[in-house]
């Protein structure tokens, strides 16, 4: 049986279980559930915090796990990414109150306040910056405020909470973050359960990502159009009854469906229609 950690709580927690189930796999109903195990798809989940799915990955007890980028490199554990997931985006940064330095070279002799210590520590290091770095839990906007510490460390998504504290980010990100799955390093990259397991998630971000698009055209238009619809490999064409026009089936990309349906009728297609894709295998 395949042994996955999953977030427990937290922002990563809802949209990986909603990830999870889109992909076949049975979820927790309850949040207190600690392990649930899917016996129809040979898995076991361990409901775990999202700070400590990288160790346990990295002692080789849980074959793989959904974890944010920015905690893996924080936890320093011997474990690495294996696939991005597309949600819980964040880019991790400084901010401080307006004035007070412009960038990390600037940090000498001040203390920052972070949650994610180690990404920190290896950043002023990196940068030959002998700051302090003060750990703190959670809500470390409020740090500056108290005058726990001059310059702070966190995650930034929208910026509100950044703005609500009267702070403004300094410098470039420190790295940009989203949710991954992680496996222990050197561990086997064919081993046939998590193949299986990372292409049934793979088929969710691309059922997630594309529509289907099909259309009717004129034979004589057919270039042009595929040229607007070159599927992932190539489109399906088949002929129709109507001597002249073939219909055409092509995977798109959501976001480009109505522009590339403007352009398409532009070329004289017509019957143009998009299906949602609800699961596949590329
Ligand atoms: N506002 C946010 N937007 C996107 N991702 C976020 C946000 N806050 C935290 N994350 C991501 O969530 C992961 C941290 O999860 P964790 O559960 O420790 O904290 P959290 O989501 O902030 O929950 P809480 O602080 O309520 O415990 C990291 O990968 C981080 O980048
Ligand atoms: O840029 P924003 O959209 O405002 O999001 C970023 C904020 O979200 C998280 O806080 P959370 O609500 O998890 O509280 P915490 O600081 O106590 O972890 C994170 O730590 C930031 O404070
Ligand atoms: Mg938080």
């Amino acid at each position: 049986m395949l042994r996955i950690a999953i977030p427990n709580k937290g922002s990563l927690s809802g949209p990986a279980s909603a990830m999870l189930h889109e992909a076949g796999y049975q979820q927790r109903k309850e949040s207190k559930e600690l392990v649930l195990v899917d016996p129809d798809n040979q898995v076991e989940f361990f409901y775990l915090r999202p700070r400590d799915i990288a160790i346990y990955v990295s002692s080789g007890r849980l074959d793989i796990g959904i974890t944010g980028r920015d905690l893996l490199l924080d936890s320093q554990a011997k474990a690495e990414e294996i696939l991005p997931l597309g949600f819980a985006r964040s880019t991790f940064r400084y901010a401080t109150r307006p004035g007070t330095a412009a960038g990390v070279e600037e940090f000498g002799g001040m203390t920052v306040a972070t949650s994610y210590e180690g990404i920190v520590a290896k950043h002023l290091a990196d940068h030959g910056v002998d700051a302090s770095v003060v750990h703190l839990d959670g809500a470390v906007e409020t740090a500056i405020e108290l005058g726990v510490a001059q310059i702070i460390a966190d995650v930034v998504e929208t910026g509100t909470s950044l703005r609500n504290a009267g702070l403004e980010v300094i410098g470039e990100p420190i790295m940009t973050s989203e949710a991954i799955v992680i496996r222990r390093t050197g561990a086997d990259p064919e081993e046939p359960k998590v193949r299986q397991f990372l292409r049934r998630l793979q088929g969710v971000l691309v059922a997630r990502t594309y529509v289907m698009m099909d259309y009717d055209c004129r034979a004589e238009h057919l270039e042009r159009a595929v040229a607007l619809t070159p599927g992932l490999e190539s489109p399906t064409i088949s002929p129709l009854h109507n001597e002249g026009w073939v219909a055409v089936r092509a995977m798109v990309p959501a976001k480009e469906a109505q522009r590339i349906m403007d352009d398409l009728y532009e070329l004289g297609a017509r019957a143009i229609l998009t299906t949602a894709i609800h699961a596949c295998r590329l």
